[in-house]
């Protein structure tokens, strides 16, 4: 498999427009569902991600892998650093133009083992809009902002009706939203089922 990245974005797009209710940068995102494995602070062994946002286009997360992340002895688990680039880019998305999307293609390129005690901090860029299609990227680094590069990711999400949710989510926990509104600390969008 060539290393040579291809074209990113893959088609051609627009820069997307920052939403007017979108968070202002500085703003420290809380978790935007209690029971989500990315940021969920109900997440038992989750990530426990945390979110800022930064100026433009950008969203900076980072978390710290614990031993319960571990896939090789002492050594982040590569399928659970996608799904924090998978919530990062989410966030990115889901915040600056505030419209529920979900992710149709991720792809992760791991450059450098990430080992338990690290502190992964993830710079998340809005690349561009066509239509439904919203291209996202990352670069994860080690231990600090400015750290050597140990991830990088780039993703399409697609925006969707909130029905997509209503219709496939499971019913009871549906409901649990809808009891507790609370479990939804942060949402760009109402759900009523
Ligand atoms: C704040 C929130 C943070 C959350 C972070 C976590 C985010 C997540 O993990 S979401 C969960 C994981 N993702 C999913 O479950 C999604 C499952 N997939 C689906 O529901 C559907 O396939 C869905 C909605 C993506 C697309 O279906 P549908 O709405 O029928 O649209 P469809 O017409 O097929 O696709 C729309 C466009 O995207 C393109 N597209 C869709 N999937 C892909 C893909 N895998 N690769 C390339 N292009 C794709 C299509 O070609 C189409 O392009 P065009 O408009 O140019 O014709």
């Amino acid at each position: 498999m060539s290393r040579a990245p291809e074209p990113w974005p893959p088609v051609e797009t627009d820069l997307p427009q920052r939403h007017a209710d979108a968070p202002d940068p500085g703003t420290d995102l809380p978790p935007h569902y209690a029971h989500c494995f990315g940021c969920g602070d109900q997440a038992e062994d989750g990530l426990h991600l945390r979110a800022t946002v930064g100026e433009g286009h950008t969203i900076l997360s980072q978390f710290t892998v614990t031993e319960a992340h571990q896939g090789a002895p002492g050594l982040a688990h590569g399928g659970l650093l996608a799904c924090a680039f998978d919530e990062a880019l989410g966030t990115t998305v889901g915040n600056l133009l505030r419209s529920p999307a979900v992710t149709a293609k991720l792809e992760t390129s791991f450059l450098r083992p990430v080992p338990v005690g690290t502190t992964l901090f993830i710079d998340a860029h809005l690349d561009g809009i066509a239509g439904r299609k919203i291209y996202v990227s990352a670069d994860g680094r080690l231990d600090a902002p400015d750290g050597p590069i140990a991830v990088r990711a780039r993703a399409l999400f697609v925006l969707v009706d909130l029905s997509h949710f209503v219709t496939h989510g499971r019913k009871e926990d549906l409901v649990a939203v809808a009891k507790d509104p609370s479990l939804l600390s942060h949402r760009p969008f109402e759900i009523n089922p």
